[in-house]
């Protein structure tokens, strides 16, 4: 497949799976569409003082005409200047205070733009979070990251230029028509019907720019998505020496952007020929009529003056606005992607059921089969299984057989397709989600730590926690004396992904959260598959100490982390084959002991 046709089939299966009306061939034209002007419902408010000053612009032209039109009108009378004197000294008090009235509209305009962009940001941000790593899970990131920078800032200049431009353009055009029609019905009704087609001509050619736009708006998203993965895997990339092949991907995501920039920019240029020409057109045509008026003593030579000062300012509006008119084919394309992230279905609501009565509490799956997508295998299939309170259970199986899954769904990331994940006996679905999230300390073999200190790390656990507080956790979790030797102690900077920490201190300050967090169910998902022997012995002691008075599930492919189990669950493909301890799992020779026996030959 070409690139070109790649980048187009993409496009079109974005387009035909939001149900645009591009996909149906019928190309129709949209400046305005429900979804996008309900999407920017609640920044409306912040566009008035833009509109009140476009108006006021407007009309401080309509007026300088008038008054122009009077100073002509007396000196074809044969008046002396000196009877204009007023009319002059208000044109230059116009001119002043439109001059002062232009910089603060463009003060405010780029104000209450960037203010739209933030809260777009802020709305989209709030939603990735309600909707959770499921959700985000699906995503690219790259392209999330695009659409929160890239797609708010296109939106803002929709919302914040060309929404107030459109509402300036109608009433002053209107305005410019009615004042037309008192002078001369015939003229009025001409200039009003060229004024419409000069506002339909920058439409006419959306066709070419708008589709490119929409283009660019797919091709631009992954382009920097495959920058993200590729500087988020270089270490990868660099081991593999793929970066050879990483590269031409990325050369192909560029031409793709570059094929839909160039295809702008096209458009572009015959489309900034246009308003001028439109202008000199209708201009022409009004002298034309107005003389044929005059001539049949329709109207004044005053009269004719005046509609010729006035055709300018009734062409100013549609000039405005065509000239912004790309700010609404870019928010238009843009719209789509944050559209996708704000009109994303979370999961149902849950009611404000307390989650469980007994502390530490059970927790138990009921028949739960779940598939990550339609088509998919289930990763969990018709799985039962009960953790009592304060008991320490193991999951274990091969490498796919569902164990983090399980996780996912005690979390709520995701609904199961069928059956009941319970807490306490509740159904998690009508826990909150917060009230369900406290219940959790989970320590996995990739904790994140944000950029930033050991300090702000540990406190994301349990922000009051004082200095006291923390040196116990971090004693607690034996990462204490590590913290210590660093160069500010507790306030050194561990930078993103914690990359300046070795994976066995970085899986510490996780235990050292989770003691912080002191959350009644620890879940412990391959907790010291990233740690050295020497480390693993020492974490584990400290997991131990954690485990105690709470109700635990470890999960591992790793045998040796189970063996302690007060009870062991074997998963295979997402189904439960085996359950019992170490003793009777082995003794019963099924899977289990299969396992045992490969640990034992690999060590
Ligand atoms: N986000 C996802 N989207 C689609 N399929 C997924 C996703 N995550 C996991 N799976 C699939 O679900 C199945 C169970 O995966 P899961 O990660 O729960 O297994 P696991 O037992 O924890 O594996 P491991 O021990 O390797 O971590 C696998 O077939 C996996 O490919």
């Amino acid at each position: 497949m070409s690139k070109k046709t790649d980048v187009v089939n993409e496009y079109t299966r974005v387009e035909s799976k939001r149900g645009l009306s591009i996909t149906t061939g019928s190309n129709r034209v949209k400046l305005f569409d429900r979804r996008v002007l309900e999407l920017g419902r609640g920044e409306y408010g912040k566009l008035r003082s833009v509109i009140i000053l476009g108006l006021l612009i407007s009309f401080s032209y309509i007026v300088q005409g008038l008054l122009i039109a009077v100073i002509l009108n007396g000196v074809f009378a044969g008046a002396s200047l000196r009877n204009s004197e007023l009319y002059f000294a208000a044109v230059a008090l116009l001119i002043v205070l439109r001059w002062a009235m232009i910089r603060e509209n463009d003060r405010i305009a780029a104000k209450t733009a960037s203010s739209i962009a933030m809260s777009l940001r802020r709305r989209m941000y709030r939603k990735l979070y309600e909707l959770g790593p499921g959700w985000v899970s699906t995503q690219k990131s790259g392209v999330i990251q695009a659409t929160l920078v890239d797609g708010a800032e296109a939106l803002q200049n929709y919302y914040g230029r060309f929404l107030p431009q459109v509402i300036v353009s109608i009433v002053a055009g209107v305005s410019i028509v009615a004042i037309l029609l008192h002078v001369d019905i015939i003229i009025g009704l001409v200039i009003g019907a060229m004024m419409i087609a000069a506002l339909i001509q920058p439409i006419a050619i959306y066709k070419g720019v708008g589709k490119g736009i929409r283009i660019w708006f797919v091709a631009m998203p992954r382009l920097f998505a495959e920058y993200v993965d590729n500087i988020q895997g270089i270490v990868t990339l660099k081991s593999f020496n793929a970066s050879q092949k990483q590269g031409e991907i990325l050369y192909q995501r560029t031409n793709d952007l570059y094929d839909a920039e160039i295809g702008i920019l096209r458009d572009e240029i015959l489309w900034s020929i246009l308003p001028g020409l439109v202008t000199a057109i209708c201009s022409t045509v009004a002298i034309i009529i107005g003389a044929i008026r005059m001539d049949a003593g329709a109207i004044s030579a005053e009269g004719l003056l005046f509609v010729l000062l006035l055709v300018r300012e009734a062409l100013r509006p549609v000039t405005d606005l065509s000239q912004i008119i790309h700010f609404s084919f870019t928010g238009m394309g843009a719209a789509e992607g944050v559209l996708d992230i704000l009109e994303a279905v979370p999961l149902a609501v849950a009611s404000t059921r307390t989650p469980t009565t007994s502390f530490p509490p059970s927790f138990a799956f009921e028949g739960v089969t779940f598939r990550y997508r339609k088509t998919d295998a289930p990763a969990i299939d018709n799985l039962s299984f009960s953790v009592s309170p304060g008991e320490k259970v193991a999951l274990v199986g091969r490498s796919g057989s569902g164990k983090t899954t399980v996780t996912a769904l005690l979390m709520r990331f995701f609904d199961p397709q069928a059956g009941f994940v319970r807490l306490g006996g509740e159904d998690v679905r009508f826990i909150p989600a917060d009230e369900l999230h406290a219940m959790y300390s989970i320590v996995s073999q990739d904790m994140f730590l944000f950029h930033g200190t050991v300090r702000e790390n540990l406190l994301m656990a349990k922000p009051t926690a004082s200095q006291e507080e923390l040196e116990q956790a971090a004693r607690a979790a034996a990462a204490h004396k590590f913290i210590t030797a660093l160069p500010q102690g507790y306030d050194t900077l561990i930078g993103e992904r914690g990359v300046r920490l070795s994976g066995g201190e970085r899986q510490r300050i996780a235990i050292a959260r989770a003691f912080l967090k002191d959350a009644p169910i620890l879940i412990l998902d391959e907790a010291t598959s990233s740690v050295d022997v020497a480390n693993e012995a020492l974490i584990r002691k400290t997991i131990a100490g954690l485990a105690r008075n709470r109700t635990t599930l470890i999960i591992s492919h790793r045998l040796l982390a189970a063996r302690d189990a007060d009870r062991i669950y074997v998963l295979e493909k997402g189904r439960l084959a085996e359950a019992g301890t170490h003793s009777e799992l082995v003794g019963y020779k099924g899977n289990y002991s299969a396992l045992v026996r490969a640990e034992e030959a690999c060590i």
